[in-house]
């Protein structure tokens, strides 16, 4: 895909910021588990919250090529970053952009799409990922309230999220369309963050498992209708898809760029490693695969904006992109010889940060499922 000159321009645009704010500190915020607020701010500012979210609801009224841009450059500085804009986008913004009334669209679309707050997304729980209609978390009409009681797990910005949109189970007997899902403010009493996940990577994203203790929302808070919340949660996971596939791309370009520097400046045998043909040959393979998974990506994200179906080709992208990933870090790794392995260099960080974009937002046998149902 030829991108337009003002995809470029957004492209270069984040590419700046990433490399001269994400990058120069992403070693530091790894080791410290630093959650990057002031830069998020410095995001909201350039639109990056809400990219695909019109204007007049906060956002800056762009597509979701624009999106697989600014995840890609954001990823490319630092891979936890990309992950908390990436969950504020899609699953989060798109849900409230399709789903949310006039009046929620009002209260939160329009802070979340533009940086005054942020947003997390509570589908997972403890003994159900893959198979997400599993959950059990219960929403129970009172009056004029629902009272949410359950445990969320592995959720993204958790803790530093203004509100979540949690799906529950309002009707048992009705299985899939018995969930519903709502806007739960994480400042309700009840919504309380009980753990935070020690993870091999992504230290700049807070991952947390929520508890619900009898947490009472206002029955407007619900999204759609009751019985709606399994489609709403699958709808923004197609998009979420189409974002870590981004990510994914963009983590290996910095894994990849590392190494060719590395390999221009390393010498063994009287030259420097760039001029051995097994060196040369492993970096065209890598540059190779990132292009692709980028192509498989835009492709996707332009169905997205053409209004078409594209459940398949987000599965693809991210199935391609995110297994691509972890090869392209891997054989980063190995051109630094030793040095690969130390955190001295980037890339023992960008391996671990990669890993889990094979498993959020749906594992990659999730992803080949949902191929296989189009084929
Ligand atoms: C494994 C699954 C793919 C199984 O899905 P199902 O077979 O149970 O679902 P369906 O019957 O196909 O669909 C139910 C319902 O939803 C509608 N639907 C499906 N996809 C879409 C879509 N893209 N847009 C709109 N609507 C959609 C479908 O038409 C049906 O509607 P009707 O009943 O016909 O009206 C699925 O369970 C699955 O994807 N599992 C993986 C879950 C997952 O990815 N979990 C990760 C969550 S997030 C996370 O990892 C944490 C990180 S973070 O903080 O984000």
């Amino acid at each position: 895909m030829v991108l337009s000159e003002e995809h470029q321009m957004i492209r270069d645009a984040l590419r700046t910021f990433a490399q001269e704010r994400l990058a120069p500190q992403a070693a530091k915020w790894d080791r410290e588990h630093h959650f990057p607020k002031d830069e998020l701010r410095e995001l909201a500012a350039l639109g990056a919250f809400g990219v695909a979210v019109p204007e007049e609801f906060g956002g800056a009224g762009l597509d979701y090529v624009s999106l697989a841009l600014v995840l890609e450059e954001i990823a490319a500085g630092d891979g936890g970053t990309s992950t908390v804009i990436s969950v504020n986008n899609c699953p989060v913004c798109s849900i409230a952009m399709m789903y949310a009334n006039a009046r929620q669209k009002e209260q939160w679309l329009k802070p979340l799409a533009s940086g005054a707050m942020l947003g997390a997304f509570c589908l997972t729980e403890p003994h159900t990922g893959s198979d997400a209609a599993a959950l059990r978390t219960t929403a129970t009409r009172d009056g004029d309230h629902y009272v949410i009681n359950g445990v969320k797990q592995f959720i993204t910005s958790g803790k530093y999220a203004d509100v979540a949109i949690v799906m529950a189970v309002t009707d048992k007997a009705a299985g899939k369309k018995g969930i519903s899902a709502f806007w739960v403010p994480t400042t309700t009493p009840g919504y309380v963050v009980a753990g935070l996940e020690q993870k091999m990577g992504q230290h700049s994203s807070d991952t947390a498992q929520i508890v619900f203790d009898n947490c009472r929302i206002p029955a407007q808070n619900l999204i759609g209708e009751e019985g709606m919340g399994y489609k709403i949660a699958l709808s923004g996971l197609e998009g979420g898809r189409i974002g870590i596939a981004s990510q994914s791309v963009g983590m290996a370009r910095a894994a990849f760029e590392a190494a060719l520097a590395y390999a221009k400046d390393r010498e063994t045998f009287g030259q420097p490693i760039f001029q051995h043909q097994s060196v040369q040959f492993k970096l065209s393979e890598m540059a190779t695969q990132i292009e692709a998974a980028r192509q498989l990506i835009l492709h996707a994200a332009s169905m997205k904006d053409a209004g078409l179906p594209c459940l398949k080709e987000a599965a693809m992208a991210k199935l391609f992109a995110s297994e691509m990933a972890e090869r392209v870090c891997s054989d980063a790794i190995q051109v630094h010889g030793g040095y690969g392995y130390v955190s001295d260099f980037p890339v023992e960080r960008i391996y671990r940060d990669v890993r889990v974009c094979q498993i959020y937002e749906g594992t990659s046998d999730i992803q080949k499922l949902l191929i296989a149902r189009a084929l």
